[in-house]
């Protein structure tokens, strides 16, 4: 059992009574030995498995979990437990009441918010404060919506940002277009995901938990935090350990740990000091930096291990480029193998720099949370293409498509998709395969509103017929869709494989043959050309064809790993649907795991070598001073230090050479007592985080 395996201290929390509970859990003292435990005894209690719902962090935690419970009990049991995360979990609550939901990744939508906001003329308004970027202005949306449960946008930006009162009405307008648009097209993204399930909680969705479970409870933001109060379950049991909220940038609340007993009088707060995974010499390092911050609840940690620990040590170098090359050949000589060691960083700029030094050596590394296999273009586009012959409502992965279509940008891209739908009587499917060519303008003309930003744009159309010495599918060359002032014989040949790809996978089905229709099509082969290009580029703007023959080769290689993809997979939608879902989650290849803190949550490995530990890179001076705090950077140091088992390397660098930087060491170093310069720990701390 679950159960026997579990200490004292676990075995209390596990089998608390039902009602109010939390945890708080030091780093490594068995929080998912703990959480598994709980399950088990729930299960031993007669809960029913569908009773019980446990939220994670990651999707992968979740699997994990239920896996650990399958050794005992049956395979009928554990699958009924549902268990994911907050966004896995709403999103098939959702689904049940809406099927014609489309999922979209939060900086997909971007594009959508871009594309309203674009119509936007500010500068014609002449006011003396700069307005946001679409960008900057969508990323504050976000927040807003994982923060504020009561005002509305404007209101919610005059208070928080008054020099941009001016523009507040025009950007609670685009914001409300962008609700709308999104409302139209039945997108999702995963920040919807939570408000609407809360709404539908509000009003006719019930859920009947007998028990939820939080896993890592102080990385919550007040928004999941109003969806647990809303499932108002028989019973609550959150673990979590607020030297490890870290996600304040995504709007999480380290208040929800911290006034869990405040909310819940008569709530059993138990916590779990003993730590298994490292070293004595590791966790006294780390403490004495986490000491730094405020203790909201008393804590203490009990070293188990009674082993010969090795001391952390300190790598200084002079130059940047020097520490990756160096560190490189340490773990080349450190006998650990190399998936148990980890290379962690604050910034995802320190991760091509150290990769690069690795490979040099060749030795194989994989990265995670740094920037994602699904940011990359070649992959994105090919989900856009497959995700709009699934769905071909998906106006954004339309738009994403045509952007590629030289000279069209994504406000033409919109009007174009529109126009596409007027053609097919409101569907785009039938507007590109079949388009009514007796509508003469399918191009709609645009509202203008002056105090909103909104003028005069029409579209004067000019005649199809220009493009008559093209190779056009009848189809396209005698579709209205031609008429757009716009278009050229570039966009047009582009329309016309697209159309081309499009009329052959209407007979496709399986996501295997999804993918490999859409990347041996001649449009996806002219786009990833296009990137291919620019990846190849010297600094003469002149195309290097060996780099470009290395591009083309791992476009090929990325390729090759969605099809290894599609093989669990027989449905379309729920394909895309998981890969949206557990997008950030993949991690590719093997060897030594490069990692920036946060995508290092909840891991351990053998030894860890924590780069470029200098003030201003971390803590990162910038994103403290910006909404950020220094006792965030804490507890990103504590999470990155308590990752190690046996093994901890500190290192920074005194100058980038190629940018010509002069660097100081971080602030955390003096605090570990790895530099000991009082003076200098305390201007750190004076000076620059006021
Ligand atoms: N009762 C126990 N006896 C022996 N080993 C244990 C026990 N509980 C946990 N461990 C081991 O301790 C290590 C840490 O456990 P776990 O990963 O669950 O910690 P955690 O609390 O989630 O850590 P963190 O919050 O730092 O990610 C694991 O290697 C686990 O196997």
């Amino acid at each position: 059992m679950p159960l026997s395996l579990l200490n004292e201290e676990q075995l209390n929390a596990a089998t608390a009574e039902t009602g109010r509970n939390i945890v708080i859990a030091s780093a490594g003292t068995g929080k998912t030995s703990t959480i598994v435990g709980r399950i088990a005894h729930l299960l031993n209690s007669n809960v029913a498995p569908q009773e019980i719902l446990l939220l994670t962090f990651t999707n992968k935690a979740a699997t994990e979990m239920v896996e650990r419970l399958t050794r005992f009990f049956p395979n009928e049991v554990t699958s009924r437990i549902e268990a994911g995360t907050f966004h896995a979990i709403c999103y098939k609550l959702l689904k049940k009441h809406n099927p014609g939901l489309l999922l979209k990744q939060q900086t997909e939508l971007k594009t959508l918010f871009r594309s309203i906001y674009e119509k936007r003329e500010f500068k014609k308004l002449a006011y003396k404060v700069a307005e946001y970027s679409a960008n900057y202005l969508y990323d504050i949306y976000s927040f807003y919506q994982n923060t504020e449960l009561e005002l509305g946008f404007g209101d919610w930006m005059r208070d928080n940002y008054p020099d941009h009162d001016f523009y507040s009405d025009i950007y609670e307008d685009i914001s409300n277009e962008y609700e709308l648009m999104k409302e139209s097209y039945g997108y999702i993204n995963f920040n919807d995901l939570l408000i609407k399930t809360r709404d539908l909680l509000n009003a006719d969705l019930f859920v009947n938990y007998k028990e939820v479970l939080v896993d890592e409870y102080q990385d919550t933001n007040s928004l999941q935090g109003s969806l647990i109060d809303k499932m108002d379950p028989s019973s609550l049991f959150c673990v979590g350990d607020y030297d490890q909220s870290i996600f304040a940038f995504n709007g999480a609340n380290i208040n929800l740990i911290g006034s869990f007993s405040k909310k819940f009088p008569g709530a059993k707060v138990f916590s779990l000091k003993k730590n298994y995974r490292s070293t004595a010499l590791i966790l006294s390092l780390a403490d004495r930096v986490i000491n730094f911050n405020d203790r909201i609840y008393p804590k203490e940690l009990i070293v188990v291990r009674k082993d010969d620990p090795v001391s952390p040590s300190l790598l200084e170098f002079n130059e940047l480029f020097e520490q990756y090359s160096k560190v490189s050949y340490m773990i080349k000589g450190n006998p650990s193998n190399y998936e148990d060691v980890a290379v962690i960083f604050r910034n995802n700029s320190s991760a091509d720099g150290i990769e690069a030094s690795l490979r040099e050596l060749g030795i194989p590394c994989k990265r995670r949370g740094g920037k994602s296999f699904f940011d990359a273009k070649e992959v994105k586009i090919l989900f856009d293409m497959y995700s709009f012959f699934v769905n071909p409502k998906d106006m954004m992965a339309f738009i994403h498509i045509f952007e590629y279509a030289k000279g069209i940008g994504s406000a033409t891209a919109k009007d174009i998709f529109e126009a596409l739908k007027r053609l097919g009587r409101g569907s785009a499917y039938q507007g590109i395969l079949h388009p009514d060519t007796s509508i003469r303008n399918p191009f709609e003309k645009r509202k203008v509103n002056y105090q909103l930003a909104l003028f005069d744009d029409f579209v004067h159309l000019e005649s199809g017929s220009k493009f008559s010495h093209l190779e056009l599918d009848d189809k396209i060359a005698n579709s209205p869709i031609l008429k757009h002032p716009k278009l050229t014989d570039e966009s047009v040949r582009f329309l016309n494989d697209f159309y081309l790809l499009y009329k052959r996978i209407v007979r496709t089905k399986k996501p295997i043959s999804m993918v490999e229709a859409i990347s041996e099509s001649k449009i996806y082969k002219y786009i990833t050309n296009i990137l291919a290009d620019q990846r190849a580029l010297d600094r003469n703007k002149k195309i290097n064809e060996e780099v470009k023959e290395r591009a083309i080769l791992n476009i090929k290689r990325k390729v090759s790993l969605i099809k290894d993809l599609t093989k669990n997979y027989t449905d379309n939608q729920r394909f895309l649907n998981s890969m949206i879902l557990g997008s950030n989650e993949l991690t590719k290849g093997e060897g030594v795991n490069l990692l920036t803190v946060h995508a290092s949550k909840g891991l351990e490995f053998k030894d860890v070598y924590i780069l470029d530990l200098m003030d201003g890179r971390f803590p990162n001076r910038k994103l403290a001073n910006k909404g950020g705090s220094i006792d965030e950077e804490r507890r990103l140091f504590y999470v990155a230090v308590t990752r190690a088992k046996d093994g901890l390397w500190l290192s920074y660098a005194k100058v980038d050479k190629v940018k010509k930087l002069r660097f100081y060491p971080s602030l955390f170093l003096y605090e570990a007592g790895l530099i000991k310069n009082r003076e200098e720990h305390q201007k750190l701390l004076n000076e620059k985080y006021k």
